[in-house]
């Protein structure tokens, strides 16, 4: 049984999808963050501020190192796909699905938003530089492009379980 990972930049909605995919398709969720944030005790603020973002990064892999072998939908954090390592790990072990969304909706969605210490720490320009360095990556990791604007979480997620369902077994 393969995994679906879904990556793409802060704010695409990995989390928000990734959740309702579960329901959809009555498969286990796990959210990276969420699980680091549960392993270590500390939110991502605090992880980022006590051990910095290496570590952190370093949890990332850890995490998809020792995930058993189980058919579940995974929300990864934006900054994941970024590791060569983690993208060979992510492609041996399942579908990814990469969420393109306009740098405008990331911005609108994420600029005010507290639990992301690299939106905390950049400027708009910034983060839009980021934005362009890592699309690259997300193209080069995922079987599957999902364009997400102008559509609704319920449709990005009928899309996803479609192209799932049509897959399974492979
Ligand atoms: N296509 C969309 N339509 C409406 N709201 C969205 C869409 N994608 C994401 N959002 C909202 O944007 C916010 C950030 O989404 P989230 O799932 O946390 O992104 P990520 O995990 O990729 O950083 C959430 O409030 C989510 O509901
Ligand atoms: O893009 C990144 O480097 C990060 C994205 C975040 O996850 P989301 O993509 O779910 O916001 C979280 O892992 C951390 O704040 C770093
Ligand atoms: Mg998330």
């Amino acid at each position: 049984m393969k995994k679906v990972y879904l990556i793409g930049f802060m704010g695409s909605g990995k989390s928000a999808i990734g959740k309702r995919l579960s329901n959809l398709l009555n498969l286990p969720f796990y959210d990276m963050d969420t699980e680091i944030a549960k392993k270590t005790g500390m939110t991502i603020p605090q992880i980022f501020e006590t051990y910095g973002e290496e570590k952190f990064r370093e949890m990332e892999t850890d995490f998809l190192l020792h995930f058993p072998d189980e058919y579940c939908i995974i929300a990864t954090g934006g900054g994941v796909a970024m590791r060569a390592h983690n993208r060979e790990i992510m492609r041996a072990t399942g579908l990814v699905f990469f969420l393109n969304s306009t740098y405008r909706d990331i911005w609108r969605r994420v600029s005010t938003d507290k639990n992301r210490p690299i939106v905390q720490r950049s400027t708009r320009e910034q983060l839009e530089a980021l934005y362009h360095k890592r699309k690259p990556l997300y193209l080069e990791c995922a079987q599957f492009k999902v364009e997400t604007t102008g559509r609704s979480l319920n449709e990005i997620t009928q899309y996803i379980a479609f192209q799932i369902l049509r897959l399974k077994g492979d």
